[in-house]
């Protein structure tokens, strides 16, 4: 199935939807946001917005009912490994992995019991979401268990005697330490990615696509850029220079009344570090600003 619009995929409510609504916003998407409904149309480009629970964008996807999706790496692996036991379609194509939803699926297990190394956890009640990844990875370590299949409120599974361990996403470890639970082992790192259906799409819709790729990576390159602003003394500029990362052509400016002192502009893609900004400051620089770059067109 296939519509003329290009159809873009997202979570409704949790833990990627403001990030994702804020990428697909500064790539210049006016977002109609009413709340409670399923389709948000875009106001000024041919688009709609699906607004779904994260585990069902894969499946949009892989069954071409959307174009775009933005999903966890945890989600659409557990999903791709469901659906090829099935023997559904499990094609989709990565356009960029994003900068937000990092965490990590991991064993715990309570507190107060002495880890001994996954053997240890043989024969043993798992509770998790993600049956799938637990399985793959419990087997290749040769580990049989059981699975106590939970779509939430997993950490409270050994607490309330449902199982011996869980298998959940962690990322600061808060919500295991609230509950007596401590992390164990890693079973599969994730961020959030963008994806595309697997098949061509009709020239409007790719043309859509690739203004927003272009824009995402506008977005990317910035992030991880610096725009820094300083006055030299003129006969320090090349040994100044040589100390900021990432600056092998400067712009420098005259500056208005002094003739002793230019201006030093550079875009870094790398971090300026306290320790340089005084090294740079002892050779005589002055009004040192570092500012962050918010798009980029190269
Ligand atoms: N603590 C976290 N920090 C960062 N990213 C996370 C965290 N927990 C989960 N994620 C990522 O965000 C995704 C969505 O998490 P969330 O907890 O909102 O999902 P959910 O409860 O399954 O929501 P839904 O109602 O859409 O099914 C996860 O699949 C994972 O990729
Ligand atoms: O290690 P932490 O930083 O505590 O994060 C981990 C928690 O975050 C996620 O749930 P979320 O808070 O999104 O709520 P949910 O259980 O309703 O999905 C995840 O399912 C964990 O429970
Ligand atoms: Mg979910």
């Amino acid at each position: 199935m296939s519509t003329k619009k290009f159809r873009i995929a997202m979570q409704k409510k949790g833990r990627l939807s403001v990030e994702t609504t804020e990428l697909l916003e500064s790539c210049g998407l006016k977002i109609n946001k009413r709340e409670d409904r399923l389709i948000a149309h875009v106001e000024n480009m041919e688009i709609d917005i699906l607004r779904v629970r994260d585990d069902d964008i894969p499946g949009l996807i892989m069954d071409h009912v959307v174009d775009w999706g933005v999903v966890g790496e945890n989600v659409l692996e557990e999903t791709t490994l469901e659906r090829q036991q099935e023997g559904l379609p499990v094609g989709y194509n990565l356009v960029r992995k994003l900068d937000f939803g990092g965490c990590r699926l991991s064993l715990a297990i309570p507190v107060e019991q002495e880890w001994k190394g996954v053997q240890s956890l043989e024969g043993l009640k798992i509770a998790t979401t993600y049956p799938n990844l637990t399985k793959r990875y419990l087997d290749q370590q040769g580990v049989n268990f059981k699975t106590v299949l939970l779509t939430g409120s997993v950490e409270v599974a050994p607490r309330a005697g449902l199982a011996d361990a869980i298998c959940d996403l962690v990322s600061s470890g808060a919500t295991l330490e609230a509950n007596g639970l401590k992390e164990v082992q890693v079973v599969y790192r994730s961020k959030a990615v963008l994806i595309q259906r697997d098949q061509e799409l009709y020239p409007e819709k790719q043309a859509i696509a690739d203004t927003l790729i272009r824009r995402i990576d506008g977005m990317i390159q910035a992030h991880g850029s610096k725009y820094i602003m300083l006055h030299a003394p003129k006969d320090k500029v090349k040994e100044i220079t040589a100390l900021l990362p990432g600056a092998e052509n400067p712009t420098l400016l005259e500056l208005a009344g002094n003739s002793t002192h230019v201006a030093i502009h550079v875009v870094s893609t790398e971090t300026l570090f306290w320790e340089t900004m005084e090294k740079i400051k002892a050779l005589g620089a002055s009004s040192i600003l570092v500012l962050p770059i918010e798009k980029m067109l190269k």
